[in-house]
């Protein structure tokens, strides 16, 4: 069976990256969320800005669609990542009518630098350069650090509010997690079979987007 008997690359990276990656998926904003303590106004702030960030991502998935159609070797790999597009089609709609419950005009929404740059570095990976196993690789962390942040403001003990609790289930549910786990199983089978390049360029790429989480929870304080 598959990680028996040999480590798990995205296991190894995540123990080995541990200092960064709770800096994602435990961020104070998160905290926040978590201990009831968080400013409502951080709160709207990210939702707008999060928006603009799904809308860019959407091309990035069908990127990911793209090069699974042409170089992956299971076909079943296509229906989880189209079960992703269908998800971020919830999820765009899911914004719009809680950005009205909030008051948040997205329309009027100016992306901040932040997630300009977030944004720019994943239409880097879009490229043809860029190989499926770097971008399903991609897929997994940018899905995995919401899934890990929000689930953990519902884990017994937390005191997240009552109005918070359905933006924390969206990608704190157990579904998300499963399919963010499928999306981790996809990307050890590939970064098992690839070149010594693609890893490092694989683990280069992870790196970069737990600093642009960070930041982008960063942005929620709106000291930037
Ligand atoms: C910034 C950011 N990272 C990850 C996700 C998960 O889809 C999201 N919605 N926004």
């Amino acid at each position: 069976m598959e990680g028996t008997d040999r480590a798990v690359m995205t296991d190894t990276w995540l123990k080995k990256h541990r200092l960064i990656y709770l800096g994602a998926t435990r961020h104070p904003f998160i905290l926040g969320i978590r201990d009831g303590s968080v400013d409502l106004s951080s709160f709207k702030r990210w939702l707008g800005q999060d928006y603009i960030f799904v809308r860019a991502f959407v091309p990035f998935v069908a990127s990911v669609l793209l090069k699974a159609w042409k170089e992956s070797d299971d076909n079943a790999d296509i229906d989880v990542i189209l079960g992703g597009v269908a998800a971020l089609n919830d999820e765009i709609a899911w914004f719009k009518t809680e950005a009205s419950k909030w008051g948040v005009a997205l329309e009027s929404v100016v992306p901040q630098q932040i997630n300009l740059n977030y944004c720019r570095f994943l239409e880097s990976l879009t490229s043809p350069d860029v190989d499926y196993t770097q971008a399903i690789t991609a897929f997994w962390a940018v899905e995995t650090v919401y899934q890990e942040s929000f689930a953990h403001c519902l884990e017994e003990g937390s005191k997240t509010p009552e109005e918070l609790k359905q933006t924390c289930h969206r990608w704190g549910n157990d579904g998300f997690g499963q399919y963010c786990h499928t999306l981790k199983s996809i990307a050890d089978r590939r970064l098992e079979k690839a070149s010594k390049e693609v890893v490092a360029k694989a683990e280069l790429n992870l790196l970069s987007i737990l600093e642009h989480e960070v930041e982008f929870w960063n942005m929620s304080h709106g000291a930037v």
